[in-house]
């Protein structure tokens, strides 16, 4: 089944056009790396996706409804330094704030929400911090939260900005194992990355973009050097190239 449809997606900010004409799919079990430069509109994307930037044109669908009308079965992990962190709320309640879309705003959380928090608290091996104040953990602690907070809306599609950045090598195992799992049960993740080399190994299809989808498709289909040249302005003969298995 399609979990994830965009289809011809402009976005226009301060004037500049960012996003141009993009069009991308995701399977449900897809696991999708979306890379490209600096500044090629991956977070843009994203954000576009859930309506949080505008959309000059184009439509999102998710399980092939509008993705207003079922936006509570998208899942979105933010990068972690636009999150408030020094707001006084701990790990339980910042994972529970996850479900304000089901719950809705005056609604009091049941026993199904807090059956939801501890499930994703334990996937993300957070269960005996849940007490602790989100200001006192670190780095790789609180993008465990982050993570939790958007799989206790059990989401169909899960949408992750660079959730690796700045964590240690046995955290980001945790986290990749953990994406490859959930798409194992089904859900689209689709994850923004620098990390090259990690996104040819983990993910099982690979979208480059730079304000537009330059290719789309398993690693093994994306071995031209070119490509990878022209996407990336990675110099020929950088052992890089190589390190991607394109050289
Ligand atoms: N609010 C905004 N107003 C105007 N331009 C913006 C705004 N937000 C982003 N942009 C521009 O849109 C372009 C894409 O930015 P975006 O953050 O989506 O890229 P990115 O691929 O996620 O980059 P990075 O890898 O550096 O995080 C950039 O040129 C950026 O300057």
């Amino acid at each position: 089944m399609t979990a994830l449809s965009v289809r011809g997606l402009n976005v226009v900010l301060g004037g500049r056009p960012v996003l141009h004409d993009v069009d991308l799919t995701l399977e449900a079990g897809d696991f999708m790396g979306l890379i490209g430069p600096n500044g090629a509109g991956k977070t843009t994307l994203l954000r576009s996706v859930l309506g949080l930037v505008r959309r000059s044109s184009g439509t999102v669908e998710v399980e092939g409804a509008p993705i207003a009308k079922v936006r509570q079965r998208v899942g979105y992990v933010p990068q972690r330094h636009e999150f408030a962190w020094d707001f006084p709320i701990n790990v339980a309640d910042t994972v529970l704030s996850g479900r304000v879309r089901r719950i809705g705003w005056v609604r009091r959380a049941g026993v199904a929400d807090y059956r939801a928090v501890n499930e994703a608290l334990e996937r993300v091996g957070m269960t005996d911090l849940r007490h602790r104040a989100v200001g006192q953990l670190s780095g790789g602690q609180r993008q465990r939260v982050l993570v939790a907070r958007a799989l206790a809306l059990r989401p169909s599609v899960l949408l992750l900005d660079e959730p690796f950045t700045g964590l240690d090598v046995p955290t980001q195992e945790l986290l990749t194992d953990l994406f490859t799992e959930l798409s194992g049960e089904g859900r689209a993740v689709l994850m923004t990355t620098h990390d090259l080399a990690a996104a040819m190994h983990t993910c099982g299809r690979l979208c480059l973009v730079n304000r537009t989808v330059l290719a789309t498709g398993p690693p093994e289909k994306l071995r031209d050097a070119e490509l990878w040249r022209a996407a990336f302005g990675i110099r020929p003969g950088s052992p890089l190239l190589a390190a991607l298995g394109v050289a």
